[in-house]
């Protein structure tokens, strides 16, 4: 078996060792936008996110409300009723004292705190029921839009950090929308109610009591922003292990070949270490806002046995609206407390929703163009004319491409490697705009149809065959999802996929893993070639592995190509001899530019490039 463009250990090994260089550098994992830390509190996409509540809030949300007020204001009645139980059953200013009034108001606490009970018990029933909902409807909108986007997109970004945006960020908005956003509205009320009824009782106390609130609020604003640029900092440093996990595990078997597991553990150590370091202080900070509030409150205590004794001694007051003053009081830190809290959980909330939000206004940046007609079914005539290409500005990959293949043609792209092969069939999907040119199929401008009527038409093999987890039969299926059982057969018989499928323990039902790894090499190659035809595509590209595999499963391959290249167009990106020698047309790239065109005959002849390609891979056997 020979391969045209070698890819010698080496570069691997340089990758590795350049890249293990990079571990130095901090800032590794981290893309730019998860840097941004201090951004200020933003309106609009706090409204953007609660508008994910609206299909449920007719439905849920009255109930939710009545259920909050009742527990609310059986919580406020209770101490009214115990200063009442004092001031008029226990200790009346005239009149012998009442135990039957005692009992009474006695009876009508315990009914209050079951009412309390049971309206808690339901709000947050309904309020997970919401929660939940909601999370789940903002995941799938998220994954949604995250499969349109464009391959440029996905270039950009480690793909650790997409995915904990689909699954960190996400969840961090779960506790916001069970409890928190409910837990705000009853604090909220609870205040009001609070400073109400203090002041309906007495409103000289009420006010003094009030003297400490300037203070508590200097205290919690003051620390807030602190605690919340600490918060950022640990999500941040979250984020840059999730994507070192995520390339530790895709390049596990690199890593233990070369033995840099010593070396992965202490970068991925130091990034653990960072992160816990950063949560120690985020917490630490979160942990001093209670005790502050509690000291504050705490004065606010001093000042209402100050003077509440006062106005008791002057006969203003009697022991029992005290009594009643001070257990408002303790039920006013309470929620300011837990706002203080919730204020930091929402800015949580709210720099994920930032980065949710950031994920779903990307537009995918190959898309319809408006009045885009879909393309009729393709015959395979492709040109190209005068295309350039660049992933990054001021580099192109592809360089001035005239290229022009009639219907039914194989196209084999040869060169060398970062020649520019698997950017052309990257340009016939349109997975990227070019810069300037056309690539016409059929004669139509590939960018004047719809994406889903073109790509619906093109099937592409990789080199690395992705394997869904799943049975065979479904990752044959994928190819056509409304394909009948005899049909994925068929097409597994047509490229001589079945025979092996056959003789594994449980045929076309046996579980692959994802990536396939219970597969060979060949036979992950002929699955996605059973897949490829299933779909019946006009146009199949193809990157043909490098890796070698024994001459049967070869000859197997060649025969399964035969049968997937009739009648359609082809690319393929092609490393082995006999392939190559089997295409219609031979393009021999080299940075970027077609240098070469022809039959292998005709190139063997012009003893240029691709005379030297089939020699050194010669000298290479
Ligand atoms: N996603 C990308 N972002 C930026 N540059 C890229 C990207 N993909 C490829 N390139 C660059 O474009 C050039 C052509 O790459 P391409 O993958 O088309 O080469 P190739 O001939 O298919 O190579 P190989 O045989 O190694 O697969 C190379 O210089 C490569 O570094």
């Amino acid at each position: 078996m020979s391969n045209l463009s070698v890819k010698e250990p080496l570069e691997e090994k340089q990758k590795l060792s350049s890249s293990s260089a990079i571990t130095r550098v901090e800032d590794r994992f981290v893309y730019q936008d998860d840097e941004l830390i201090d951004k200020a509190f933003n309106w609009s996409q706090f409204a953007r996110l609660f508008g994910y509540i609206k299909p449920y809030a007719k439905q849920l949300l009255p109930f939710i409300i009545l259920m909050m007020v009742l527990g609310t204001i059986t919580k406020l009645a209770v101490p009214y009723i115990t200063g009442a139980a004092i001031d008029k059953a226990i200790q009346p200013v005239s009149g012998a004292p009442s135990l039957k009034l005692l009992y009474g108001l006695t009876a009508l606490a315990l009914g209050l705190y079951l009412i309390q009970w049971a309206a808690n018990a339901y709000r947050i029933k309904y309020t997970n029921i919401i929660g939940q909902r909601v999370i789940y409807d903002l995941r799938s909108d998220l994954f949604s839009h995250i499969q349109r986007l464009s391959f440029s997109f996905f270039d950009k970004r480690p793909a650790g950090s997409v995915l904990v945006r689909v699954t960190n960020d996400v969840n961090s908005l779960q506790d916001l929308f069970t409890n928190g956003a409910v837990n705000v509205m009853i604090d909220c009320v609870q205040l009001l109610g609070i400073v109400v009824i203090l002041m309906l009782i007495n409103w000289k106390l009420g006010l003094a009591v009030m003297l400490t609130v300037p203070l508590m609020f200097f205290v919690s604003t003051k620390l807030r922003k602190i605690i919340r640029l600490s918060w950022q900092e640990v999500r941040m440093k979250n984020s840059r292990i999730n994507s070192h996990l995520n390339e530790s595990i895709q390049g596990i078997r690199v890593t233990q070949a070369y033995t840099q597991e010593k070396e992965n553990m202490k970068y991925f150590d130091n990034m653990n270490a960072s992160s816990k370091k950063s949560w120690d202080k985020a917490s630490a900070l979160n942990q001093s806002f209670g005790p502050l509030i509690e000291i504050t409150g705490g004065l606010g205590s001093m000042i209402l046995f100050w003077y509440g004794a006062t106005l008791i001694a002057s006969g203003e007051i009697m022991i029992g609206t005290l009594v009643a003053f001070a257990s408002y009081v303790g039920n006013f830190w309470d929620p300011i407390n837990r706002l203080g809290n919730m204020y930091n959980q929402l800015l949580v909330a709210m720099a994920s929703s930032e980065r949710i939000f950031e994920f779903m206004d990307e537009k995918p940046s190959v898309a319809d163009k408006p009045g885009a007609q879909p393309i009729p079914r393709i015959n395979g005539d492709i040109v190209f004319d005068k295309v350039t290409f660049e992933y990054v500005a001021n580099r192109p990959a592809l360089r001035e491409i005239d290229l022009h293949v009639t219907a039914g043609q194989s196209i084999a792209l040869v060169g060398h490697t970062g020649s520019g092969k698997s950017t052309i069939i990257n340009l016939i999907s349109r997975f990227y705009d070019i810069k300037n040119g056309t690539i016409k199929i059929d004669g139509y401008d590939i960018r004047d149809v719809t994406l889903e009527s073109l790509r619906g038409q093109i099937s592409i093999v990789l080199q690395d065959t992705f394997i869904f987890s799943g049975t065979i039969r479904d990752n044959i299926r994928f190819g056509r999802l409304d394909a009948t059982d005899e049909e994925v057969e068929n097409a597994a018989k047509a490229v001589h996929a079945h025979v092996y499928i056959e003789k594994l323990p449980k045929g076309y039902d046996t579980e692959v893993e994802e990536r396939g790894n219970v597969l060979s090499m060949g036979q992950r190659q002929l699955l996605s070639f059973a897949r490829a035809l299933l779909a019946d595509p006009r146009i199949l590209i193809l990157d043909e592995a490098t890796a070698s595999i024994d001459t049967e499963t070869e000859l197997r391959i060649q025969e399964a190509l035969k049968v997937l290249l009739q009648g359609r167009t082809s690319f393929i990106v092609a490393h082995r001899l006999s392939t190559i020698r089997h295409a219609d047309h031979i393009v021999v790239l080299d940075h970027g530019q077609i240098k070469e065109e022809g039959t292998h005959a005709e190139l063997i002849q012009k003893q240029g490039i691709y005379n030297g390609l089939i020699e050194a891979q010669f000298r290479f056997l």
